[in-house]
């Protein structure tokens, strides 16, 4: 196996995408032993069952345009593709099918693995993966301790050493459809592609839930 013969994984609702996420991965790209980032749209994610308020295919224009001719960033449309809650453990198990011989790493945010005891069959989630998980500077470490109901010593070991370091970037999805909803400046927080698309589409422009 080469030092790069990793596959990152990265799932969120990109509701809609923005700089922190491209952050993210790039660090996760820089500090894994990965050759590809795959970008996964849930569909709809399990701790957020009201749904995003784009639709499947106007967050996958906007993925598309943040990434276009980026290499090593790959959007991987598995769970738009089977519709429903999107549960992780389900897309690892296809992931691990497509991909059998190969490291998978599952990117995911320091609030996310705080909330990891709630996510669907985390035992079975972490016999296919490891967790890296984004520390963001000036925090403390994530408190990997919630892990040990779930996985051996030894992938939570692996776990702690996949952390990927990355400064704070104060953006969210969330924040953005708020601003827009009064209409206020998103420029800079999001790539520039994507900001001429929601401009087009006045996308969240009328929409409350934030
Ligand atoms: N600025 C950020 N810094 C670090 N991690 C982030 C940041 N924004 C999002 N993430 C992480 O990226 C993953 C996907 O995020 P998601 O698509 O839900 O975006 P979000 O900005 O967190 O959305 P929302 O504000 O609607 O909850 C999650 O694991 C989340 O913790
Ligand atoms: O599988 C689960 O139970 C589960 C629970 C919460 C979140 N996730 C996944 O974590 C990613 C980020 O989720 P969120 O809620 O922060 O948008 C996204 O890919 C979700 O499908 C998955």
């Amino acid at each position: 196996m080469t030092s790069r013969s990793g596959v990152g994984v990265f799932g969120g609702s990109f509701d809609p995408v923005h700089l922190g996420h491209l952050w993210i991965a790039e660090a996760a790209l820089e500090h894994l032993p990965v050759d590809h980032v795959r970008w996964v749209p849930a569909a709809t994610s399990p701790l957020k069952p009201a749904g995003p308020v784009a639709s499947n295919s106007q967050r996958l224009s906007m993925l598309r345009l943040a990434l276009a001719g980026q290499s090593g960033h790959v959007i991987d449309t598995l769970e738009l593709d089977r519709d429903g809650i999107s549960y992780t453990v389900d897309t690892l198990e296809d992931l691990r099918a497509a991909f059998p011989s190969r490291p998978l790493f599952l990117i995911i945010g320091a609030d996310s693995l705080a909330s990891f005891a709630q996510w669907e069959a985390p035992e079975r989630l972490l016999q296919q993966c490891v967790l890296a998980v984004v520390r963001r500077g000036g925090v403390p470490s994530p408190d990997y301790s919630i892990l040990n109901r779930f996985a051996s010593a030894e992938r939570v070991d692996q776990c702690r050493s996949a952390e990927i370091m990355m400064p704070q970037i104060e953006i969210s999805s969330s924040d953005l459809r708020q601003r827009i909803s009064q209409a206020r400046s998103i420029r800079f927080r999001v790539p520039h592609p994507v900001t001429a698309f929601l401009d087009h589409t006045g996308l969240y422009r009328e929409q409350v839930r934030c």
